[in-house]
């Protein structure tokens, strides 16, 4: 994958927002039971024209409907859903979005142009095909079938077809999982290639990594609702907390700790009140050694948040 050549240009929107700000898609008090799991439970969530929102959450709490209801895979037992002010499920709203093909099951002998040209003939001003292969790194490729493609060159193809249509929006399901580092690399290059010329992004992602390198605002899902969005600033802000590292023989009681870890023989104590615990480390006169006080990275101020609905 390659950054470097001519830009994407999605069409501008007309969709003006009273803030200001264009929205693109929004989900409205959306409910959807799926089996006898309530997948969302009164989610609500903004999409601006623009942005890079990254919607994170743990395993099974809602990210994959979510995306699945703004893609028109699927319909809202209750609540509202829509994308550019239209039904998703509607043709129209569909041609204004790209996506990755749910499972990158391709026929098998179909070759990495043709798919690409498959997908391209449903847009109205898609990309031209070279420059999608080469920008996934897969000018290489364009005559292999699919079928005998590696997992991460399939992963590659995926994600050339969520751009193809050079669509205005892109929602992408965990698009870096199976890309080697080199790989992870040039997709948020081309990511942010494609935000720097007017595109929009949701993404759903594990990787909080990646999260900090990409996003512009975050959405944390926890059973269904949304519990929390901000910037990555806000979110770390709202956690409020720090991290006291340190080499003690036992771990020690502090005031402010709410969490605590030991990590390769170093404690790390989660703690509301830096201050406090500092001090009451040293009235306690506890022998400890390589003391630091740093601010929470992102992934903790996550798993406080979950951790704190349980
Ligand atoms: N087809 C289905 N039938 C029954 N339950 C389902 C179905 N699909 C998803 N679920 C359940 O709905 C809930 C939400 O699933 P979803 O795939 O949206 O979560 P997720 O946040 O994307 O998870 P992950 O991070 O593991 O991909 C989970 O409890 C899941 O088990």
């Amino acid at each position: 994958m390659t950054n470097n050549s001519t830009l994407l240009h999605p069409p501008t929107g007309s969709n003006e927002g009273l803030s200001g700000s264009v929205l693109v898609a929004s989900l409205q008090d959306v409910y959807k039971r799926l089996g006898k799991v309530e997948a969302l439970n009164g989610l609500s969530l903004n999409l601006f024209a623009g942005e890079l929102l990254a919607l994170l959450g743990p395993n099974g709490s809602g990210k994959t409907t979510t995306l699945s209801l703004l893609l028109g895979r699927r319909k809202p037992d209750k609540g509202t859903v829509r994308l550019y002010g239209l039904n998703p499920c509607l043709p129209l709203a569909r041609q204004q979005i790209g996506s990755t093909p749910q499972d990158s099951l391709f026929p098998d002998t179909l070759k990495v142009t043709e798919v690409v040209n498959l997908v391209r003939a449903h847009f109205p001003s898609p990309l031209p095909t070279e420059e999608i292969l080469q920008r996934f790194g897969l000018t290489s490729l364009e005559n292999r079938q699919t079928g005998g493609l590696s997992g991460g060159q399939r992963r590659k193809l995926s994600l050339a077809l969520a751009f193809a249509g050079n669509p205005r929006v892109v929602f992408l399901d965990e698009p870096t999982a199976g890309l080697d580092v080199e790989a992870r690399h040039e997709l948020w290059g081309v990511i942010r290639t494609y935000i720097t010329s007017g595109g929009t992004v949701l993404l759903t992602t594990h990787y909080l990594e990646e999260v900090e390198a990409l996003a512009s605002r975050i959405a944390i899902i926890h059973r269904g609702r949304i519990i929390n969005e901000g910037s990555v600033e806000a979110i770390k802000a709202h956690v409020g907390l720090k991290c006291l590292r340190l080499t003690t023989e036992r771990q020690p009681e502090l005031p402010g700790v709410v969490r605590s870890e030991l990590k390769q023989g170093i404690y790390h104590l989660y703690t509301r009140d830096a201050d406090a615990s500092v001090r009451s480390l040293i009235q306690q006169n506890i022998d400890f050694s390589g003391l630091e006080v740093l601010p929470t990275s992102l992934e903790e101020a996550f798993l406080h948040m979950t951790g704190a609905v349980e």
